[in-house]
C-alpha cells in the first residue's frame, strides 16, 4: 500500500493477483480441475474447449474491449464481422458444424456473434421438419453463409397463441405454388432475430390452406431478399423493430408478405405435405410442427440461460472477496463483504442453483436426443407430450430463477454492480428476455400443468359442477402454474441427488458438491415454506431446523466459494467484467475502462465555448 497522500493514477496494472483473492485459492478442499472436467463432461472436452477458446481469444476480430461504448449499429456490425470470421476459422481448422469444436465456439461467443437464429433455429428446424432433399438443398447453403435465415413465427398480434397466427399460405394447384399473404396490420411478423438487416430467407410459420380447408401452422421457406444486391424482393417489406432491453447487436425485425409466391417444394414436409392435386397428407403428431420450439427451449437452457447465472456468480463472488466494507470486529481491518452472512445468503444459493440446473440440463438434453431418435428413426411420437411438458416447465422455471438470481448477484455488488462495466446489468437484461422468448413463461407453466394430479382434482370438481372446460381451466390456472413449478423443482432436486450418487468414485468432489446439493434443496424448501406448512408436510420446528442447517451450509461453502466459481473456467474475455476478473484488480479495471468512455474524450472547443459563454 502506498504511503497516505502519495499515490499515482494507475497507468499500469498492479502486477500479479490481488492478495485478497489470492488467499482464497491457496488451499481448496477439492481438485478444482476435476469439477471443471465434470461440468465439461470429461477432461478431454475441457481440453477441446480451452483449445477453441484460446483460438478465439487470440484473434483480435473477436476482441470486445470496447463493447460498452459502441452504438447499436457498431454492435451489429461487430457481431456480423465475428460471425463471418468464425465461419472462416471453422473452414480453416476443419471444425464440422455438428462437431465439438463448433459447439464450444458458438457457446463461447453466444449472442455476441451474429446469426444466432440462423444457426440456432433456422438450420435446426430445416433438419428436423424437412425431408432429406430439403436438408441437402438448404443446409449447406446456410452453413456456408450463402443464405442467411430467420425463424418468422411471432406476429404483431400473436406470439403465444399459435392457432391465432394470421399469416396465410394458400396452395394453388394450377401453378403448383403457395401464395402467402398477411391480411392485416396485426399479421406482420414481428421480433424474428437476424431479420431486420441480415436474412435473405425466412422460415415463415403460417396457417396452411389447401382445398379450402385450414390445416394449421406449418413451416415454409421464403426468399425475402436478393442474393445479388440484398434488396427486398417484390411483395416483401422488411426492417428492424428498433431498440430493445438488450440484444442490441441483434437485428430483430419485421416482415410483411403480400401475394408472395413460393414453389410447393418449399413447405417443410417431413411430417406433412400437400400433393400436386392439393390433397393434405399428415404423418405423426398434430403438434410436430411445434417440435423446433421444444428443441430450442431445451438447447437454450445450457446455451443461454444457465451461463448467465453462472457468470453472475463468478463476478459477484470474486468481487465480494476483494471488496472490503465496514468492520465485523471493531479495531480490525475492514471486512471482506463475502464474510457477512447476508452476502453468503444472497450468493451461495445462486451458486448451488447453477450446479443443480447444469446437471438437470445435461440429463434433459440426453432425454431430448433420445426422443428425437425415437421420432426420426422409428416414427414413435409417444414421448413427445412428456418432452414438451417438461421442456416448457424447465424453460419457464430456469429462466425465471436465473433472471432473478442474476439480479440478486448484481444488487449484492453495490454501486459497481450498477455500472455496465461490471458486466452484471447486461447479463440481467439479456437473460430476462428468456422469460418471454421461446414461449412466455406463464403459458409454458400451464403447458406443464396439464400433467399434474392435485390441480387436476380442483379442475375435476369444477367440471363436475357443470362449469365449462375453458372457464374451469382458467380459474384453476394459478394452482396449475404452482403445481407445474413444484413438479419441475422436484425433478431438479431428484436429478441432483442422483448425480451425486454417481460420484462415489470421486469422494473429494462429491463432498463439496453434496454441500451444494443440500443447500439447493434446503433453500428451495425455505423459498416455498408456506406450501410445506399449508399441506402439513412440515412443522414450524422442522422449518427452524432447515433454517439452521442452511446457515451451517453457508459457512461450509464460504471456504471454497472462489474455487467453485473458478471451476466454471470462464476467461476474462467471456466475463466482460471490470470487477470479476481472475486477478481481482477491480478498482484498476474500473478506472482504466472508464477512460474509454466517449464522455472522457477531449471536450470539443465549440462545447467549451458554449459552456463558458453561459456562466
Ligand atoms: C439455442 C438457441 C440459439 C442460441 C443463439 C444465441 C443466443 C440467442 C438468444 C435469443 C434466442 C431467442 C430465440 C427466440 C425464438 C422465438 O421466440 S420463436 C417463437 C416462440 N414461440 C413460442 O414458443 C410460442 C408458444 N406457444 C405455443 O407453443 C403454443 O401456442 C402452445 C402454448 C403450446 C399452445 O398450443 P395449442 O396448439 O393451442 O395447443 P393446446 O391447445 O395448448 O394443447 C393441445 C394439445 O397439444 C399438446 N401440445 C402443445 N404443444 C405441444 C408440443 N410442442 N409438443 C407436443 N404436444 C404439444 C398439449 O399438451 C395438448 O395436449 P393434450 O393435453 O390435449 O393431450
Ligand atoms: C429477445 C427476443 C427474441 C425473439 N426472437 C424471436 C424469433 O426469432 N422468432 C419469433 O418468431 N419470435 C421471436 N420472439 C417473440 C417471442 O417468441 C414472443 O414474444 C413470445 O412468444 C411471447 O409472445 P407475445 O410477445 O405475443 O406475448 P403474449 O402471447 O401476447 O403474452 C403477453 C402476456 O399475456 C399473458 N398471457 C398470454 N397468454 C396467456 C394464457 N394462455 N394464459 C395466461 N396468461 C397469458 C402473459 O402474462 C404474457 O406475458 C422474440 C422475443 C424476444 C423478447
Amino acid at each position: 500500500m502506498s504511503a497516505p497522500g502519495h499515490w499515482s493514477v494507475p497507468g499500469h496494472w498492479s502486477s500479479g493477483v490481488n492478495p485478497d483473492i489470492h488467499s482464497e485459492r491457496t488451499s481448496p478442499s477439492f481438485p478444482v480441475e476435476r469439477v471443471t472436467n465434470l461440468l465439461d463432461g470429461g477432461a478431454e472436452l475441457t481440453a477441446t474447449r480451452r483449445h477453441v477458446e484460446s483460438i478465439i481469444n487470440s484473434d483480435s476480430t473477436f476482441s470486445q474491449d470496447d463493447r460498452y461504448f459502441l452504438t447499436r449499429v457498431e454492435q451489429y456490425e461487430g457481431s456480423v464481422r465475428r460471425a463471418v470470421r468464425l465461419r472462416e476459422k471453422m473452414k480453416e481448422l476443419g471444425w464440422a458444424d455438428n462437431g465439438t469444436e463448433a459447439m464450444f465456439a458458438f457457446r463461447v461467443l453466444g449472442a455476441d456473434v451474429a446469426f444466432g437464429i440462423h444457426n440456432g433455429v433456422f438450420i435446426p428446424t430445416i433438419k428436423e421438419l424437412g425431408i432429406e432433399a430439403q436438408i441437402a438443398k438448404w443446409v449447406p447453403l446456410a452453413q456456408d453463409l450463402q443464405i442467411i435465415g430467420t425463424y418468422a413465427q411471432t406476429e404483431l398480434g400473436h406470439g403465444t397463441y399459435l392457432r391465432g397466427l394470421e399469416t396465410t399460405v394458400t396452395f394453388d394447384p394450377s401453378n403448383q405454388e403457395f401464395v402467402i399473404n398477411m391480411p392485416r396490420l396485426s399479421s406482420i411478423k414481428w421480433w424474428p432475430g437476424d431479420l431486420g438487416r441480415s436474412a435473405t430467407h425466412a422460415l415463415v410459420l403460417a396457417q396452411l390452406y389447401t382445398q379450402g380447408k385450414c390445416q394449421g401452422m406449418h413451416a415454409f421457406i421464403v426468399q425475402i431478399r436478393s442474393l445479388v444486391d440484398h434488396s427486398s424482393l417484390p411483395g416483401v417489406t422488411v426492417g428492424d423493430i428498433g431498440p430493445k432491453m438488450n440484444f442490441d447487436q441483434v437485428d430483430n425485425g419485421f416482415l410483411i408478405l403480400q401475394n408472395v409466391h413460393i414453389p410447393r417444394e418449399n413447405m417443410l414436409c417431413r411430417y406433412s405435405e400437400v400433393s400436386p392435386d392439393g390433397t393434405y397428407v399428415k404423418r405423426g403428431s398434430d403438434r410436430i410442427n411445434y417440435f423446433s420450439m421444444v428443441l430450442t427451449r431445451t438447447r437454450l437452457l445450457s446455451a443461454e440461460i444457465i451461463p448467465a447465472l453462472a457468470k453472475a456468480c463468478v463476478i459477484a463472488i470474486r468481487y465480494s472477496v476483494v471488496r472490503r466494507q465496514s468492520k465485523l470486529k471493531p479495531g480490525e481491518m475492514e471486512t471482506k463483504i463475502l464474510d457477512y452472512q447476508m452476502q453468503q445468503q444472497k450468493l451461495f444459493p445462486q451458486l448451488a442453483t447453477v450446479f443443480a440446473f447444469h446437471f438437470m440440463a445435461s440429463s434433459f438434453e440426453a432425454f431430448c436426443n433420445q426422443v428425437k431418435v425415437q421420432i426420426k428413426s422409428k416414427g414413435d411420437f409417444s414421448s413427445l407430450p412428456e418432452l414438451h411438458a417438461l421442456s416448457a416447465g424447465l424453460k419457464a422455471l430456469l429462466s425465471d430463477v436465473c433472471s432473478a438470481g442474476v439480479e440478486t448477484c448484481r444488487r449484492a455488488c453495490g454501486g459497481h454492480g450498477y455500472s455496465l462495466l461490471s458486466g452484471l446489468p447486461s447479463l440481467y437484461t439479456r437473460v430476462a428476455g428468456s422469460c418471454t422468448y421461446e414461449g412466455e413463461n406463464t403459458v409454458m407453466q400451464l403447458q406443464t400443468a396439464r400433467l399434474i394430479k392435485n390441480a387436476g382434482f380442483q379442475l375435476q370438481s369444477l367440471l363436475q359442477s357443470g362449469v365449462e372446460q375453458y372457464v374451469a381451466w382458467d380459474s384453476t390456472s394459478i394452482l396449475l402454474a404452482q403445481a407445474a413449478i413444484a413438479h419441475c423443482q422436484y425433478t431438479i432436486v431428484n436429478n441432483f441427488v442422483e448425480t451425486m450418487s454417481r460420484l462415489q468414485h470421486e469422494p473429494e468432489i462429491q463432498q463439496v458438491l453434496q454441500v451444494l446439493c443440500d443447500l439447493y434443496a434446503l433453500s428451495g424448501i425455505l423459498a416455498n415454506a408456506e406450501e410445506f406448512l399449508h399441506d402439513g408436510y412440515m412443522t414450524g420446528h422442522q422449518l427452524d431446523l432447515v433454517t439452521a442447517s442452511q446457515r451451517d451450509l453457508l459457512t461450509c461453502v464460504r471456504k471454497d466459494a472462489v474455487s467453485l466459481v473458478d471451476a466454471f473456467d470462464y476467461s476474462d474475455q467471456q466475463l466482460h467484467s471490470a470487477i470479476g476478473s481472475y486477478d481481482g484488480h477491480a478498482y484498476q479495471r474500473l478506472f482504466e475502462w472508464a477512460q474509454k468512455a466517449p464522455m472522457n474524450a477531449k471536450v470539443p472547443f465549440a462545447l467549451f465555448l458554449a459552456l463558458s459563454s453561459c456562466c
